[in-house]
């Protein structure tokens, strides 16, 4: 809270130090007023002071009240984008094979949630208990000054609660970790049903009967875990609030036989029973607050543990230029938490200028392999040796350019969704043209109403949309923007029209502008034209040559060519 805002803690601190004063002030206040009732021979007018004294120590503890609660939203907000901000900073720097595994997504996601509400807690049960502290001391002198021997006994009722809360900590981490992977599908499912880019399938299936069914057992299920978590809650609040009634009821009852005994006077009763009603309050607050700040220590520990564990990229590799090319030797690769090798023993050359193939059947290893030579996921064993040398990973990753399958579509404009790929370098006009130009999208953009600064997408903006085909050139300007020697190109004609694809095609080398390519595809036609094509099969490289030699082989790649060869011509 400190280190997110300096000025907000120590404003936040004053209304706590101004709401204990207002206490105080009302315990006085109302001794005062005791007195002068009880005191005959006093004149009415005694009343005066300790009346407006009264008013007004109530009516600032309401302002304190209120003017807490705003400081303590705008510290909050500045505590959440303090939090938020080192929390994807480390998402952002997390390599990519840990966005494979069920347990950092399940973790990811926890510190996420938790991000979420948790700082905004933690600020005002801190500043709470930093108030109910500073008040419990204001109000303990007062009743010290009264009968010392009330403070003990008052403050002795604090400790079951201090236990509870340690109990009802444990219970609630304990609850948050097992129910992460239901909290996990109940999001997937809500945005499923709700986000747009499911919205036209989910119609054409009618599946959003089946999603809501699979949607609300999940929500009985969570419910049903909660009201069990709750029960048991429940009781130890049960717990601390008759600790805290006995506690308060014998303090009042030991003030009732000091006055009866005489060892108090009547104002002075008066005072200490309000005063003692008011310490147990802001005890109990601030147990209350204490145990709301442990419950929280678990989830804010997560937080900090994950930070350690991820800390920010500081730096991004350097880019190398190709003389001579690339080579991988014996690359092997397993997902997190799976049993089957995706890529094994695989060696291949990527020659300065070559336009090298990667094809096989779905699940062959071909995406794993491009994302290994390009820097994305380190290979269990084997290297990549770019002109020889093994470059650090974030070398490689910055030397490489990628097209994805599943590229991602920015809500952003043309320009930017081109540019992206590049952002370290100075922005070039003239290079955005060109690209959009390689990849024949130009002209259709020159037609958007803002050209290349039209919003693309309109779920951020009223913007332009762009058909599927549309999106992928977008994608592959974008790929061919970034300033790299060797680029990868994983299906990047799925989504084109045989025209767009042809002239894609006709002079991919053009293109390409002498870089070296790796294209991964399922169209022969495409494939055909590369300098050397490798035939991958379960992980391995069965096969490897020029389009000719292989068909002249009659192996796996001649029967894959035939099959789609004689859908052509039949
Ligand atoms: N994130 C992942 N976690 C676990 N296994 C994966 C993951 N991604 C891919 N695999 C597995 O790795 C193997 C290779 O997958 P890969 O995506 O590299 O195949 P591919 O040849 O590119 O397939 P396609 O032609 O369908 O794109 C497959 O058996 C697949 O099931």
């Amino acid at each position: 809270m400190w280190r997110a805002d300096r000025r907000g803690t120590l404003a936040a601190a004053a209304y706590q130090v101004l709401g204990a004063c207002a206490a105080l002030g009302l315990v006085l206040a109302s001794k005062l007023a005791l007195s002068a009732v009880l005191d005959d021979d006093e004149p009415a007018s005694a009343l005066v002071v300790p009346l407006v004294l009264l008013a007004l120590t109530t009516a600032v503890s309401g302002a304190v009240g209120s003017l807490q609660g705003l400081q303590q939203r705008l510290l909050g907000e500045r505590v959440s984008q303090w939090i938020w901000r080192d929390l994807l900073r480390s998402a952002a720097g997390v390599e990519l094979v840990e966005y494979e595994s069920t347990a950092f997504l399940s973790r990811l996601e926890r510190v996420r949630t938790n991000a979420v509400g948790r700082p905004l807690t933690v600020v005002t049960s801190l500043l709470g208990l930093g108030g109910s502290l500073i008040s419990v001391l204001a109000l303990s002198g007062a009743l010290i000054a009264i009968e010392p021997l009330l403070v003990p006994l008052l403050l002795l009722g604090g400790v079951p609660a201090v236990l509870i809360s340690r109990r009802a900590s444990r219970a609630e981490y304990a609850f948050s970790r097992t129910t992460t992977r239901l909290g996990q599908r109940r999001g997937y499912l809500k945005l499923l049903v709700s986000h747009r880019q499911a919205a036209a399938e989910l119609r054409a299936f009618d599946a959003a009967p089946e999603l809501l069914r699979r949607h609300a057992a999940d929500d009985q299920e969570y419910l049903g875990r909660l009201e069990r978590h709750v029960q048991s809650r429940r009781r130890l609040v049960l717990a601390g609030l008759v600790g805290s009634a006995a506690t308060l009821s014998l303090a009042l009852v030991a003030i009732i036989a000091l006055a009866s005994s005489g060892r108090m006077s009547l104002p002075e009763a008066g005072a200490a029973a309000i005063a003692a009603r008011l310490l147990a309050g802001q005890l109990s607050s601030a147990f209350r607050t204490g145990g709301t700040l442990i419950e929280a220590a678990p989830f804010l520990r997560d937080l900090e543990d994950f930070a350690r564990d991820h800390p920010p990229r500081t730096e991004s590799g350097s880019r190398r230029r190709l003389q001579r090319g690339v080579e991988a030797t014996a690359l092997r690769f397993t997902y997190p938490g799976q049993q089957r090798t995706a890529v094994q023993d695989v060696s291949l050359a990527v020659p300065r200028g070559q336009v090298i193939a990667l094809v096989g059947e779905n699940g062959s290893g071909k995406t794993t392999l491009a994302k290994l030579l390009a820097g994305l996921y380190r290979p269990e064993s084997g290297r990549v040796l770019w002109d020889g040398e093994q470059l650090p990973t974030d070398d490689l990753r910055a030397s490489c350019s990628v097209l994805f399958q599943d590229y991602l579509r920015y809500q952003m404009t043309v320009g930017e969704n081109v540019t992206i790929s590049d952002t370290g370098r100075e922005l070039e006009p003239g290079r955005v043209r060109r690209s959009l130009e390689q990849v024949g999208i130009a002209a259709a953009v020159d037609r958007l109403d803002h050209g290349v600064d039209t919003v693309m997408g309109i779920e951020l903006a009223e913007g332009s949309d762009l058909s599927g085909g549309q999106w992928q050139r977008v994608a592959l300007a974008r790929a061919l923007y970034r300033d790299t020697d060797l680029v990868v190109l994983d299906e990047p004609s799925a989504a084109l029209d045989p025209r767009a694809e042809h002239e894609l095609f006709r002079d991919v080398r053009g293109v390409l502008g002498g870089r070296s390519a790796v294209l991964i595809s399922h169209r022969y036609s495409s494939v055909r034209l590369a300098d050397h094509i490798y035939v991958l099969h379960e992980g391995r490289v069965v096969e490897s040559g020029t389009h000719e030699e292989l068909v002249e082989a009659g192996g796996r790649y001649a029967e894959l060519y035939d099959l789609q060869a004689e859908a052509y011509l039949s």
